[in-house]
């Protein structure tokens, strides 16, 4: 019988409840299975075997030389891994069950030129884990982020000061970049005609290495933080330059902003992007600011896809102030910054190409 207390639901659906709220629950252990199997090398075992063929789960356990006592808790860490499609349960002969890398996994093959294992071991490390115990403190701290309630100093402050963690941010940010390989290939139109770009906030080059290859004669240099670029050596048509994107951006026919605005609230983007429009307001010729953002969009999305963009709009929100955008707010952001036009195109899974023009 239905209590007050539960609001005269059915029981079907408060044991769904209680199922929904157990699942979460133990969602933090999600992420640490993905460290690890990366710890473990067990995408870049079961790539090397054999030539990418399934590995059974005896083959397995032999090269991680797990003792007797654990291959049951090894089994159940790949049988759940498996169900959330981490790996394939295929059958090979004999009807013995063996496991293949999927499309998720293959990313997290440390010898892939696409590997996003750096990412894993950002995520995962002790201060970004850490920062989020004190979501009920920061709460209350008008003006920290959950990072400076954690660590008692903002973001950027902290990874200015702490090599190993600038280190490990800029090497999860360039495997996310090196995928734009696969992206541009279909969107080679945004920087045709153009003769110079700056990649403000580009990390350690990859996105610019990529758009340097793909259009040789186009000058490409990238602005940041004086100590991610200081020991950088650029190329024929790329170089880098040590600066502070709220002080000034270089001129050039376009600006690249790629996961930069996303960082940032609402009036540290229209700072960035007035500047970003100064930069390309030339004598000649007025350019463009491209923007590699998410837009989040529950109509049109897939929930898988809505549910990325809402849960990094919670990350960002918290440990940066920044946020992820509907349309709306782009648009919003874009107009009170002086430009007259912006267009969005489907870019990666997650990520839009918005092109602004002033
Ligand atoms: C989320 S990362 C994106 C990096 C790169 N665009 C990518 O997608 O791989 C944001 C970048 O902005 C840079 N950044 C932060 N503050 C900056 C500033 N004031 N001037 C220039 N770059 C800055 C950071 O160092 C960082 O590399």
């Amino acid at each position: 019988m239905a209590s007050p207390l539960n609001n005269g639901r059915k029981a079907s659906e408060i044991f769904q409840g209680q199922a929904l709220l157990y699942k979460h629950l133990l969602g933090f252990i999600d992420s640490k299975c993905l460290k690890w199997m990366v710890e473990l090398d067990i995408p870049d075992i079961i790539h090397s075997h054999s030539h990418g063929q399934p590995i059974t789960f005896s083959e397995l356990v032999s090269i991680l030389q797990v003792p007797p006592t654990k291959t049951r808790q090894v089994q159940s860490l790949m049988r759940y891994l498996a169900h959330n499609g981490f790996f394939e349960i295929v059958r090979i002969h004999d009807n013995i069950e063996a496991y293949a890398l999927t499309a998720a996994s293959e990313l997290l093959v440390k010898s892939s030129e696409l590997s996003l294992a750096p990412m894993v071991e950002y995520f995962l490390e002790p201060n970004c884990q850490g920062a989020w115990n004190q979501l009920k403190r920061w709460v209350h701290e008008e003006d920290l982020t959950v990072f400076g309630v954690s660590l008692g100093t903002p973001f950027w402050d902290f990874i200015n000061k702490d090599p190993a963690y600038n280190k490990s941010f800029n090497e999860a940010m360039a495997c996310d970049s090196q995928m734009l390989n696969l992206a541009f290939r279909d969107c080679n139109w945004v920087f045709e005609g153009l003769e110079s770009i700056v990649d403000v906030g580009g990390g350690t080059g990859i996105t610019a290495k990529i758009i340097c290859e793909a259009f040789p004669k186009l000058k490409c240099m990238v602005l940041e933080r004086p100590n991610v670029v200081e020991n950088l050596s650029g190329s024929n048509n790329l170089t880098f330059v040590g600066g502070d994107m709220f002080k000034c951006i270089p001129k050039a026919d376009a600006v690249l902003l790629k996961l930069v605005l996303h960082n940032w609230n609402d009036n540290d983007c229209m700072k960035i992007l007035e500047n970003c429009k100064e930069a390309i307001s030339g004598e000649s010729k007025t350019g463009k600011v491209v923007v590699i953002d998410t837009v989040i969009n529950e109509n049109k999305d897939e929930r898988q896809v809505t549910e990325l963009k809402l849960l990094m709009d919670v990350h960002m929100a918290c440990i940066i102030n920044g946020k992820e955008r509907k349309e709306e707010d782009w648009k919003k952001l874009f107009m009170e910054a002086g430009f007259q036009s912006y267009k969005i195109s489907p870019f990666t899974g997650y990520l839009s190409l918005i092109e602004i023009y002033p």
